[in-house]
């Protein structure tokens, strides 16, 4: 039985429990119940099956029924300055209606990060349905993504495929793009490693089900691959109609190098017959609109927080990156879920360690998870009244040991 947090008699009877095999079906169509989507269908359950891990799953149970569940995928992340560290990818929270606003998330929350804590993660990260809901448990946007949508016959693109793109098909085309991606993903900071189960949801499924095609890119014939495009093509009304035109979807795409991102894209402006290029989930800084005749063609449809991070081991954490140069700060940082992480941190160049001194900046855990890949500084967190600021001149080193010279992002949705 867990200690709740704001607990009240109709609360006290959560059990928390790991699931074993017999019940990942049952908490999984309760998750996709929460969501308004009816139970996996025995097709789609046989991919999906295979991405409930041992050990990984929680459910809360009143009276023996399942009423809410959490999950985790093992996974590891990039920070700042190139190390990677355990990462544990949050998913498929939910629960059932008639047991909402009683404390069931939180419940699962606090079990679930002190299970992260004693295996050992240094962070956890999720992609959130509504912004209002993980904040309090630690978790804090530290990556945002952006989503593309291109008139492909407008674009004129400025230059032509230097290198050499080929279509590769079935599953010989997944696994080049798998190595290719395990080769480049942990790289930047926030991207992550994707685990099995990722795959076999979200392309061995989709491809199975719909039209996938896989363009690999190599400087030149027999030279290494350094890039792939996952992507669909949908078929418009009328080939090229203006309300619904042929739509290429970028589903996934990842380069070693420039020359192999510009390649990718020019492949993608040069299919035939399709009207519209969408792009999902794209880094804020990808230069799409420089590589086109007419940059006007190419517009940002959304930008949204992508990354929700919680530092489950705030020492290990904040040890894992690189600072820049610059006077050291006292940063004090409150975690009401896991207090082992409550204490003052000296950060400097030469590394963080935990300090009996006055912080000069305080801040809960949640705050400092948005500052920590870089995405945003202290003194914008600090105009937001989002931390409280005892040292003045603290906020502008703050800023500079944490500034990053590439914008963080991950790229990979769960
Ligand atoms: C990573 C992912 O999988 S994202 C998908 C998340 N799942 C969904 O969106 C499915 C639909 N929603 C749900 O299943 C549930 O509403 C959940 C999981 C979001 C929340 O579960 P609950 O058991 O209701 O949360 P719980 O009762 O522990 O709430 C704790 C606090 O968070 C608040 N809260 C919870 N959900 C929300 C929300 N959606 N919006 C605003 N506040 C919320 C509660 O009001 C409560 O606040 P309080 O402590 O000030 O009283």
């Amino acid at each position: 039985m867990l200690a709740i947090p704001g607990e009240d008699a109709t609360v006290t009877d959560h059990d928390i429990r790991v699931l074993d095999d017999s019940q990942y079906r049952a908490a999984h169509t309760l998750f996709r119940g929460t969501l308004h989507h009816p139970p996996a269908p025995d097709e789609m359950w046989k991919f999906v099956r295979g991405s409930y891990e041992p050990g990984r799953t929680l459910g809360a149970f009143v009276d023996d029924e399942m009423v809410g569940t959490v999950q985790a995928f093992p996974s590891r992340m990039a920070v700042p300055g190139g190390a990677v560290v355990p990462h544990a990818a949050v998913s498929r929270v939910g629960v059932r209606a008639d047991w909402t606003r009683r404390g069931v998330l939180s419940a699962l929350q606090r079990a679930q990060l002190r299970s992260f804590a004693e295996s050992g993660d240094v962070v956890a990260s999720l992609r959130a349905s509504e912004s209002a809901i993980y904040g309090r448990y630690g978790y804090g946007t530290a990556t945002r993504y952006r989503f593309w949508k291109v008139d492909r016959r407008r674009a004129a693109p400025r230059s032509r495929i230097a290198g050499r793109v080929r279509l590769v098909d079935g599953e010989a085309g997944e696994q080049v793009a798998r190595a290719l991606f395990e080769e480049l993903s942990p790289g930047r900071a926030g991207t992550i490693a994707r685990w099995p189960g990722w795959w076999d949801v979200n392309i061995r499924r989709r491809a199975a089900e719909e039209n996938f095609k896989v363009a690999v890119r190599s400087p030149g014939a027999g030279a290494p691959d350094d890039g792939y495009l996952m992507y669909k093509v949908t078929p418009g009304a009328h080939g090229s109609s203006e309300d619904k035109p042929t739509t290429l979807e970028v589903l996934d795409l990842w380069a070693r190098t420039p020359e192999a991102w510009a390649d990718l894209w020019l492949f993608a402006l040069g299919v035939d017959l399709v009207g519209r290029i969408t792009a999902l989930g794209r880094p804020l800084d990808e230069p799409l609109p420089w590589l086109l005749g007419d940059p006007r063609a190419c517009e940002v449809t959304a930008e949204e927080d992508e990354t929700w991070l919680r530092l489950v081991d705030v020492p290990a954490a904040l040890g894992a990156r690189t600072y820049r140069e610059g006077a050291p700060v006292v940063l004090g940082v409150r975690d009401a879920y896991l207090p082992e992480n409550t204490a003052s941190y000296r950060v400097s160049a030469d590394g963080v360690s935990r300090v009996p001194d006055a912080p000069e900046l305080v801040l809960d855990v949640d705050v400092l998870a948005a500052a920590y890949l870089g995405d945003v500084s202290f003194s914008t967190l600090a105009t937001t009244r989002r931390l409280d600021v005892v040292e003045a001149g603290a906020l502008a080193r703050a800023d500079a040991l944490f500034a990053v010279t590439e914008i963080p992002w991950c790229g990979s949705y769960f």
